[in-house]
């Protein structure tokens, strides 16, 4: 048995794409194309955790998790899940895998949605009592159930979601693949959505999620792989990509009094670039801004220094790097672009 639940091995994947040449393009003379929409890229998703997938549009997510979910063979390269090989033994793989496409139908739109259980639960050879158990139980536990007997048509977008997933989780794989699982959703709908997939990594299931919201990826995954022209460019946990941006913060501090003694011994705390105050007429205060090229030890280390000199602070705020940040640093451009 594989540690891993998934292993990316120098994965490639080109398209030929033809390009219309001229005026007499739509007869012939059309000039084809090789575009590599994954080229060579390498990851491992540890058993147990969420996998967060981040990248803007068009970068070689979805090519991706479809060359995984084998609906796509690689020009290149290996797949393996959970041990099994994904372009020699497909059948197996799927049995491994439950797997929501963004976007696709992955349900029957004309059945209702405890139809379309019922149906994916008969296709994955479970039947009578269980397969009515198991679709109440998810209809249930995806708020679905008042609406159980209605065509997936009708269901709102969230809903629609819903029930994608809850027919990706019939056969209890233990790997789910999700791509842009919140795309489209409002704000509410996508917050109870996020909450859901964090009950199901509770139950020991993998996730792989592709997202270009980086605020998603932040909150869910334990790991995320930052891809960018069909290349990865970055890979770790959400902290350590933001601290490893060796960007500068901006600490603001609200404090009853200042002065030069203090302000130079703030100056002398290590990752400390530039300490300014200004008095606030109003507020009868001061405002310090600190600059720090450094992570959290430092914030603490400004704290404890102002409060053993005995000055107040009545309101702090620090500003951190977020996953965008750390996107642009890499890549020169919003995630948004
Ligand atoms: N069948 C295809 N033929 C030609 N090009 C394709 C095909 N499928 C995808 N591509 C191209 O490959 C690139 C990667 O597409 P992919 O769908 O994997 O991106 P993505 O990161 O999932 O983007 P999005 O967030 O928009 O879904 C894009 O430039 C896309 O146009």
């Amino acid at each position: 048995m594989s540690s891993y639940a998934i292993e990316v091995i120098n994965l490639k994947k080109n398209f030929v794409v033809k390009k219309k040449k001229g005026f007499f393009a739509k007869i012939k003379n059309r000039e084809k194309k090789i575009f590599t929409a994954v080229d060579g890229i390498n990851f491992n998703v540890n058993k147990g955790e969420i996998f967060g997938f981040l990248g803007p549009n068009g970068a070689g997510k979805t090519t991706t998790i479809k060359m995984i979910s084998t609906l796509l063979r690689p020009t290149s390269g290996t797949v393996m899940v959970n041990g099994i090989d994904a372009v020699k033994n497909p059948i197996d793989v799927l049995k491994n895998l439950g797997t929501v496409l963004a976007g696709e139908r992955s349900v029957y739109w004309k059945l209702t949605g405890r139809e379309n259980l019922l149906y994916f639960a008969a296709m994955n050879g479970i039947t009578g009592q269980v397969a009515k158990d198991k679709t109440d139980y998810l209809l249930k536990r995806f708020s679905l159930y008042k609406r159980a007997d209605e065509t997936v048509e009708k269901y709102s977008t969230g809903m629609k979601q819903r029930i994608a997933l809850a027919k990706a989780l019939i056969s209890e794989p233990e790997i789910i693949i999700l791509d842009e699982p919140t795309s489209g959703l409002d704000p509410q709908s996508a917050r109870n959505l996020r909450e859901v997939i964090l009950e199901i990594k509770k139950e020991g299931r993998t996730i792989l999620l592709t997202t270009h919201y980086m605020e998603e990826a932040d909150l869910l995954s334990d790991r995320i792989a930052i891809i960018d022209h069909g290349k990865i460019i970055a890979l770790n946990t959400p902290q350590n990509l933001k601290e490893g941006l060796n960007k500068t913060n901006t600490v603001t501090v609200e404090l009853n009094n200042w002065d030069e003694g203090i302000a130079h011994k703030v100056k002398e705390i290590p990752f400390v670039k530039s300490v300014n105050s200004k008095f606030n007429d109003n507020a009868r205060e001061y405002e310090v801004k600190i600059h720090i090229t450094n992570g959290s030890n430092t914030v603490s280390n400004i704290i404890s220094t102002i409060t053993a000199s005995n000055i107040k602070i009545s309101n702090f705020r620090s500003e951190e790097p977020t996953l965008e940040d750390v996107f642009i640093n890499l890549t020169g451009k919003s995630l948004r672009e």
